[in-house]
């Protein structure tokens, strides 16, 4: 067996997840641009090209049969080329373009063929929406801006102002009040746009493109800001984007369009991982694994093995019958208070000292989503397994360098240029 693995000395239960509803389910959606739509579905199902469709009828077959659920606070991902039909499903979910057929439930009311005050109603309690172009208000200010959907709602102006501050204080940009959009970074005038989605406090955010318009550095800096505030608000997020880095990054899952149709959906570790036909595997073929995976996909997860409070000679025995380099030990509340080493434990038995002379403290730890990249390094200059913990400093598990290579070689990588 191999000199990097570890055991931990106290169990770690994994906790009980309960299953979440849906709060969008959409069923066979289908949504045909032109006036031949019987005509453009008949030929689609007889197996005939978007293109050829489009020559014999004028019509477009933009989405046929799209089938999917949502549940609360998850970020769903639609990704595809362009073309493949995402703009139009994320806006058929809020009805600025109707369905040609099918159904789309947003928290058990069906919406299709919802009436247009119901619609309404559902549309400014549910749903907001944020652009790739900001689409804000150039004459009126920032705070203006912000406020413009309550105004719409007829908030009064005191109202809507102190909820359109507040807003704006949550997205980063307290100050602005009196700015005017063209005098703001297409950054800032995207915190604007999230936070006018904001006010009315929506349990579900659309964005279509949102941060495509950015540069490369403030995009990644407003997709760590929207993770940051789906982890506070806890709001369902459908974002659509054709960048599958960005899609990897936010998505809890992602749906791969292509056509008119997804052809995967899944985490995007499935989709790394088990493509699941050609186009899928195409698609992934040049991302980097190892800013995908993680410590929690790789890491070793703690067992117990005995007390701490047992003597150096119970180390050195559980260590040789299990046969592995190191234990980590643990306190009471699963506090990590170091790691013991068979060296160290067989230098203990000979000169009769406590486990406690022989632990060392100063031991790497990581979180479970701290990526193999930022782990590598670790782990190569580490001769002993790295600890994975929470953030309360407990001991969740251990990740050592051969978990790290294996899980490398298995994905394809060039394992020897990281070793
Ligand atoms: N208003 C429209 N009229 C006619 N065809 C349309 C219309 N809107 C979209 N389409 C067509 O529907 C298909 C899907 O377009 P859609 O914009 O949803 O794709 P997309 O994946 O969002 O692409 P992009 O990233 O380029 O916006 C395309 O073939 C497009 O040409």
């Amino acid at each position: 067996m191999s000199q990097e693995e570890s055991i931990i000395v106290e169990q770690v239960t994994e906790e009980e997840t309960a299953p979440v509803e849906p709060i969008i389910r959409v069923r066979n959606l289908t949504r045909v641009f032109g006036d031949e739509p019987e005509k453009a579905i008949e030929l689609y199902r007889a197996g005939r090209s978007k293109q050829e469709i489009f020559e014999e009828t004028g019509s477009t077959v933009a989405l046929i049969d799209i089938s999917f659920e949502v549940a609360r606070a998850e970020i769903f991902v639609l990704m595809g080329l362009s073309g493949s039909g995402k703009s139009t499903l994320l806006r058929c979910i809020n009805r600025i373009i109707e369905p040609t057929s099918g159904e789309v439930w947003i928290d058990g009311k069906e919406i299709v063929r919802m009436g247009e005050e119901e619609l309404r109603e559902i549309r400014r309690r549910k749903l907001g929406m944020i652009f790739q172009n900001f689409a804000l208000l150039p004459h009126r200010t920032v705070l203006e801006n912000i406020a413009f959907g309550l105004e719409i709602q007829g908030v009064p102006l005191e109202e809507r102002h102190r909820k359109a501050r507040e807003m704006l204080q949550l997205v980063g940009l307290g100050g602005y009040e009196d700015s005017m959009p063209d005098e703001l970074s297409g950054g800032m005038k995207q915190r604007v746009g999230l936070a006018r989605a904001l006010t009315s406090d929506p349990d579900i955010l659309l964005m279509d493109e949102a941060f495509s318009a950015l540069d490369p550095l403030i995009r990644r800096e407003m997709q760590d800001e929207l993770l940051d505030l789906h982890q506070r608000l806890g709001k369902t997020i459908i974002f659509v984007t054709h960048d599958l880095d960005e899609a990897l990054k936010l998505g809890d899952r992602i749906a791969l369009m292509k056509d008119g149709v997804i052809v995967q959906i899944g985490t995007p570790e499935e989709i790394l991982t088990s493509p699941e036909n050609e186009y899928v595997e195409r698609f992934v073929a040049d991302v980097d694994l190892t800013r995908v995976l993680t410590a929690g996909d790789v890491m070793r997860r703690a067992e117990p093995v005995a007390q701490w409070t047992a003597g150096p000679r119970v180390a050195l025995h559980l260590m040789e019958e299990h046969d592995i380099s190191c234990i980590f030990v643990v306190s009471r509340q699963r506090q990590l208070r170091g790691r013991v080493t068979l060296d160290d434990a067989v230098e203990a038995v000979r000169k009769g000292k406590r486990l406690d002379d022989i632990l060392i403290i100063d031991v790497p730890k990581v979180t479970p989503t701290t990526s193999l990249s930022d782990i590598i390094s670790l782990v190569v200059k580490n001769p002993y397994p790295v600890a994975v913990v929470d953030d309360a400093g407990r001991l969740l598990g251990s990740v050592s360098r051969g978990a790290v290579l294996a899980a490398l070689a298995r994905k394809g990588e060039d394992t020897n240029a990281t070793a």
